[in-house]
This record gives structure tokens, sequence and C-alpha cells, in this order.
């Protein structure tokens, strides 16, 4: 196969992450016959740099033509002044939209050899799997926004289709796994998060009778998620709350720097990045954690690509290289960025990715 890969660096540890990733990409399309055309382009603080706006028009028309998006992060604090009317979080936040990419879906499976870097006992991690399901194109992020010299406001609002949508696709993703949604919201406050549940319960009972439903107020799922976190298998909610639990989420699973992400719409291109930032604090000292990438590597050629074997020989050299304590300062190792992915490419080149030509 041949795929068009448009691949956005963007700011921080951005590049340095993307780079690990699309090495990994490179290795898996030489073992397995494919060629992965790698298209580089500016996002964020990059693009604001560049030419004055954080989702220049060719990157988006790069984007709308490729088979998937590949991309590090936004942001940072040369861009520290909140202030400022053009930001680069703009940047991505305009990708998500314009894509139509709704659906953020975010994984959480701890590794039994990183248990030791989160702070939850190991005894209530072993045997987590669950999978966060993010709205991603409306709510508060993207409502109309006011200032004025002594107040200022958000508008959150949520349609019924957008709600019915994104319900839909957590159903059919736990049906493919253990038929458990637990749907996420503030319905004692606020009207949007009424209206979720409503919309929810409905969806449920009329296509999903075979799906356990369960609805939870956000704050009292955020003590359960690390309290239980095993009784959980998809979590659908809506998109600052995903936001926010999912980098709560990242501490079962030991660092921010281990949780892959696919950002999909209903057919059409996808989006994969890092749940993380730009990491400022770390950025450009050669020692982020790439694994979060390169598993969003592997949910590219699951989702967009339809290459299940090549997304499952990226998992295993990840699987196996965590095995071995391969492991930069995130998790307690000693190991920088480029040495953790001559690691997991060493694993795809030994055991975990057999030469298999295909068309
Ligand atoms: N998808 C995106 O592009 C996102 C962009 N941001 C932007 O990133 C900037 C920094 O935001 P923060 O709140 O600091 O969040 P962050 O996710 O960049 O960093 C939070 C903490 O996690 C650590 N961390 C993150 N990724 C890591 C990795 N791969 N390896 C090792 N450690 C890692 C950082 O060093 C930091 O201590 C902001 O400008 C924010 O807007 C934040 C979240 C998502
Ligand atoms: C626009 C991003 C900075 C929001 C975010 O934190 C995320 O998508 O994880
Ligand atoms: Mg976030």
């Amino acid at each position: 196969m041949r795929a068009e890969i448009v691949v956005l660096p963007g700011d921080g540890v951005g590049p340095e992450v993307t780079r690990a990733a699309t090495r990994v990409l490179a290795e898996v399309g030489a073992h397995h016959g494919h060629t992965f055309a790698i298209h580089p382009h500016l996002i964020g603080g990059a693009a604001i740099d560049a030419c004055g706006e954080p989702l220049p028009a060719d990157t988006l028309a790069a984007c709308r033509r490729a088979d998937a998006v590949l991309l590090g992060a936004v942001g940072g604090p040369q861009r520290a002044n909140l202030q400022a009317t053009v930001r680069p979080e703009q940047g991505l936040l305009a990708l998500r939209k314009e894509l139509g990419l709704y659906a953020n879906l975010r994984p959480v499976k701890p590794h039994p050899a990183a248990l030791d870097a989160s702070p939850i006992k190991p005894h209530l991690l072993v045997g987590v799997d669950l999978l966060v399901v993010r709205e991603l194109t409306g709510g508060i992020y993207f409502g109309d926004k006011q200032r004025s010299a002594t107040a200022a406001s958000d508008l959150c609002e949520y349609s019924v289709a957008e709600v019915e949508r994104v319900i839909r696709r957590a159903c059919k993703l736990a049906r493919a796994r253990r038929g458990k949604v637990v749907s996420v919201d503030k319905a004692n406050v606020l009207e949007t998060s009424r209206l979720w549940r409503e919309v929810a319960t409905r969806v449920h009972a009329e296509e999903f009778a075979d799906v356990q439903l369960e609805h939870q107020l956000v704050d009292s799922m955020a003590m359960h998620l690390l309290a239980r976190p095993r009784e959980f298998d998809v979590i659908v909610t809506e998109n600052m709350f995903g936001d926010i639990l999912t980098d709560e989420a990242a501490l079962l699973a030991g660092s921010l720097g281990l949780l892959p992400s696919a950002s999909l719409g209903d057919g059409g291109v996808g989006l994969y990045e890092p749940i993380h930032g730009s990491a400022p604090d770390i950025a450009g000292r050669g020692i982020a954690n790439p694994y979060a990438a390169i598993l969003s590597v592997a949910m590219l050629l699951r989702h967009s690509l339809r290459l299940e074997d090549e997304a499952a020989a990226v998992e295993q050299a990840v699987s196996r290289a965590l095995d071995a304590h391969v492991f930069t300062a995130d998790l307690g190792g000693t190991l920088g960025t480029e040495a953790v992915t001559d690691a997991v490419l060493a694993q795809l080149q030994a055991e975990g990715c057999p030469v298999r030509m295909r068309d």
C-alpha cells in the first residue's frame, strides 16, 4: 500500500516525539512492503512564527488530501501572553473542527512493567483497560467568547445531533469491548449536561439495548477513576471533561507520555496525536517520552489505514521495550527519546514485525 501521511510536529517536544513516530512508521513500512509518504507542515506556534497564523491554509488543504495526519503538540511559554488574539492552540482546535473529528479515542491500559511509575497502588492498576471517548468539536472550547475590562464569558453549547453521534460511537466501541459505557456529565448543574444525559439515555434505549449504560457526575467520576479504575470500560464525555479526565487517567498508566489518541469523524481523514502538550519544561533536551506518539502511529495504522497486523506489531514492540524497562525519566529511567525509539525499532526488526509483503 501507498499512503500519504501529513505530519504536523508543532511546538516544544512535538518535533522530538514526532520524529520518533515517523521513524517507527518508516520501519513498519519497510518491513511490510508499504510506502508511507511523509508530508511535513506547520501548525501552532511554529506556523505563527512562519506566517502569522496557527493553521495556515496549505496545512489544512494538505490534511484534507491526506490518508492520515500525525501531530506532535502545540503551544508553549514563548506564547505566554494570554491576551494574544492569535494563539497556537487555536490551530489545533480549528483543525479538529474543520476535519469534523468529533470523537477523540484515548485508550488507557497500564503496562505491568510501568506500574511503579504511577502514584496509584499497583493492586488497583492490574487489569485496567479503559477507553475514554471525548467529544472533540463542541462545548465550551468552541463557544462564543466575550471579554470586557471587568468580566469574561465562554459559552458552552451542545446540539442534540452532536451528542447523538458521539454516544453512538462510544456504544459501538463498547460492543467490541466489554459492553459497558459510563456517560459523564454535570447534569445536576449544567443545562448542556441535562441535554447530554437525555440524549444518551434515549440513544442507548433505542439502539444499544445490548450495551450497559450508566451515568456519572464528573466530580465524583474524577475520584472513581483513581479509586476503582478496573471497573470502567468505555467512558464517554463532553470536550472539557474529557480533556481533564484523561490527563488524570495518565496517572493510571504512569505518565502523560504513554497515552496516545485518535480523533475520528464519519469517514474522512483521522488525526493521531499523543494526549500530552508541548511540555515546555523538558523541550529541546531530547528526554521526552516518545511512547505516546509511537502508540498514536499504531492507532493511525489501525483506524485510518486498516493495517491491523502492523498496528499490533507496533504495540507489541512498545510492550516489549517496556518489559525491558526501556524508560525515559518520567517513567523512572535514564534513557532519552532517541534511545527509546531505537529500542522500539530493534524490537520491530527482531520479532515484532515479521516480513510479509502486501499489495
Ligand atoms: N494537543 C496539544 O497540542 C496540547 C497542547 N497543550 C499545550 O502545551 C503547553 C504546555 O501545557 P502543560 O499544561 O504544561 O501540559 P503538558 O502536557 O505539555 O505537560 C504536563 C507535564 O507532563 C510532562 N510531559 C508531557 N509530555 C511528556 C512526554 N512526552 N514525556 C515526558 N514528560 C511529558 C511535562 O514535562 C509536564 O511536566 C501549553 O501551551 C498547552 O496549551 C496542552 C495539551 C495538549
Ligand atoms: C487545544 C488543546 C491544547 C487542548 C488539550 O489539552 C487536548 O486536546 O488535550
Ligand atoms: Mg489536554
